[in-house]
């Protein structure tokens, strides 16, 4: 396997230990020690010049809490730049693009990613000016962007080759490969509390398994996410495999 550059990313948060603490364990944290992926946190209090190590001030024109003040921000963005050159900043905020599958297979490509991690009711807008592009995980507010860097960092680091146990498990990622929702899965034992695996998931038959699998995928997302099927559209076979698993619901 080509072995491939390491991917650098370049948290500026407040908070390091959220970030340092949740990659020890897991595929990130195994990531990290295999040496696929570097990361280097960056404490916006380094770079201020209070004496108090002040980040934070009250918002011109008044309004609840605090905001981050931009130049230990700016500083911050500055020195990560310098020690991660080329790759670009990330803002995660409520108001970024929505974050989907397959832009975190475009930022799987590139050699980093520098994450910035807002905290209090947001940053200075004149940070922005610093940052490349702003991106949400999801319509919800948290009361940081540590766990929205870590959800793009994982998601991310996912997709890097040699990293998941199973080779292509990545690639067939239900979402990435089929753009369909996952079908259901079943393990030892077989039989739990009463409840039994579909016959066909034991009968060897790997046509007929494969067969399965589709079908139900196919349904799951045109009950639970029909926005997704629209969008994916019905390939050769499945509009009748989609009839078959409704006939059968509708026992
Ligand atoms: N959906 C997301 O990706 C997401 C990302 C961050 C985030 N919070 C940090 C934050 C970052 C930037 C601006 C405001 C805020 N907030 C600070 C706390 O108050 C509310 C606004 N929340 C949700």
């Amino acid at each position: 396997m080509a072995s491939r550059l390491v991917m650098r990313f370049d948290v500026i948060t407040i908070f390091p230990g959220l970030i340092h603490g949740y990659l020890q364990e897991g595929i990130v944290g195994r990531a990290l020690t295999r040496g696929l992926i570097e990361v280097q946190t960056w404490n916006p209090r380094d770079f201020s010049d209070s004496t108090y190590r002040r980040v934070d001030d009250r918002p011109f024109g008044g309004g609840p809490g605090m905001l981050m003040m931009a130049p230990p921000l700016l500083a911050a963005i500055a020195a990560a730049r310098q020690a991660n050159p080329g790759v670009p900043v990330i803002y995660l905020s409520p108001q970024g693009r929505r974050l989907q599958q397959q832009a975190v297979q475009d930022f799987a490509v590139l050699p980093g990613l520098i994450l910035l991690a807002g905290r209090y009711e947001g940053v200075d807008e004149r940070v922005l000016a610093a940052v490349d592009a702003e991106w949400s995980i999801g319509d919800y507010v948290l009361a940081g962007g540590e766990l929205p860097a870590l959800v793009l960092m994982e998601a991310v680091a996912r997709q890097l080759p040699g990293l998941l146990g199973h080779a292509d498990s990545a690639a067939e990622d239900s979402f990435a490969a089929s753009g369909l929702l996952d079908c259901p899965h079943y393990t030892r034992p077989e039989v739990v509390a009463g409840a039994s695996v579909p016959e066909v998931l034991l009968s060897g038959d790997h046509g007929r398994i494969r067969r399965w699998r589709l079908q139900q995928s196919l349904g799951r997302t045109a009950e639970r996410r029909p926005d997704l099927l629209e969008q994916r559209g019905l390939q050769a076979g499945e509009k009748e495999l989609l009839e078959e698993y409704r006939r059968q619901d509708g026992e």
